[in-house]
């Protein structure tokens, strides 16, 4: 069984109380069977692994790593063999993993994305994260909350609609007790459940949500509210050259993605960001997303960033656009 148990208790002790009211509901919805039909298997899967309580009593030690590359969880002394190559069969099962990557008992899950080489884009920019209360909307599997508790966290909220993902994290989270992971949670909702007027968080990250968000202005107000006076935004989100004034509508699909609305260019993500309200606004990275940082794996077989560029231009996407890149804003919620 999945234990929320110390989610609701935590949010009761960190003043959460208005979104710990919907929670019950949240995860009734966000986890309903009828409409995810995968999930009880995927439940079923996680059950197979061992609590960090049942492999105590085998005499095994849990060694967490969360401030490298690889989120990393091992026990000494290391798991036979056989039982190494159990448990990699069962992380497939919750294939495709995106965002990593992650070694686990023994498996190197070599995940779609480097998603290490953003966080160390942003780390040294950003306020340090040492005792502050964070959400990260759009957070997939979790990898970077893992990496937020790493770096000193005092509680992380990641928040992302998918099922699956959700189900990658509480594997993450089994395998690492509550010892360790008990100040990192992860809800199957969206940033349009998040309860208005938080005023809550000391940071809240946004990153690759922007562009699937038909109304970015009032996503940008979403996060503002949720943060706290003086709490700050880390935005990442694709960008394309151009002046204030430059925004790229795709007309259908950009990258093979079909919601993608709107691509502006850092200087119009800064003027967005001013214009709804946020202070200290600046551009703290710009990297055109390679090859080596987006692509298939043996944990994500579907096509990737090479199938959604221009075989013969690679600075193009199939649609004829400009090729992913990515800024990274910071910007502060004023006090007044
Ligand atoms: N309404 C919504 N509210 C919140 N999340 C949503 C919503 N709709 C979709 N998502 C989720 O937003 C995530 C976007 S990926 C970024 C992952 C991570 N942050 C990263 O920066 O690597 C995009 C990328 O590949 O960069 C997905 O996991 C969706 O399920």
């Amino acid at each position: 069984m999945l234990n929320y148990a110390p989610l609701y208790q935590k949010f009761a002790e960190e003043g959460l109380t208005r979104w710990l009211a919907l929670v019950p509901e949240q995860l009734d919805a966000g986890l309903d069977v009828k409409r995810y039909a995968d999930l009880a298997g995927w439940q079923r899967v996680l059950e197979k692994f061992p609590t960090v309580e049942q492999l105590a009593e085998q005499g095994y030690q849990i060694n967490i790593a969360l401030d490298q590359s690889a989120v990393s969880i091992e026990t000494t002394p290391a798991l036979p063999d056989s039982e190494q190559a159990k448990y990699r069969n069962l992380f497939k099962k919750l294939m495709p993993w995106r965002k990593g990557p992650f070694q686990l008992h023994g498996t190197y899950i070599n995940t779609e994305w480097r998603s290490d080489w953003k966080w160390d884009r942003l780390c040294e920019f950003i306020a340090p994260l040492h005792n502050r209360r964070i959400l990260d909307v759009g957070c997939g599997s979790g990898y970077h909350c893992w990496r937020m508790a790493g770096a000193g966290a005092r509680m992380v909220v990641g928040i992302d609609p998918s099922p699956r993902f959700h189900m990658q994290f509480q594997l993450l989270r089994r395998l690492m007790g509550l010892a360790d992971g008990n100040k990192v949670f992860h809800l199957p909702v969206g940033i349009e459940d998040v309860p208005a007027n938080l005023d809550y968080f000391d940071t809240v990250f946004s990153m690759g949500v922007l562009y699937h968000r038909p109304s970015p202005m009032d996503h940008l107000y979403q996060l503002k509210a949720a943060l706290r006076p003086g709490g700050e935004l880390v935005l990442e989100t694709l960008v394309i050259d151009g002046d204030e004034n430059q925004v790229l509508v795709p007309a259908d699909r950009y990258a093979m993605m079909n919601n993608v609305w709107f691509l502006p260019s850092p200087d119009a993500l800064v003027l967005w960001l001013k214009k709804c309200g946020f202070v200290n606004v600046r551009v703290v990275d710009i990297s055109t997303t390679t090859l080596d940082e987006q692509r298939s794996t043996e944990w994500m077989t579907f096509h990737s960033l090479v199938d959604f560029l221009d075989p013969k231009d690679q600075s193009k996407t199939v649609e004829g656009y400009p090729a992913p890149k990515r800024a990274v804003v910071l910007a502060e919620r004023p006090y007044h």
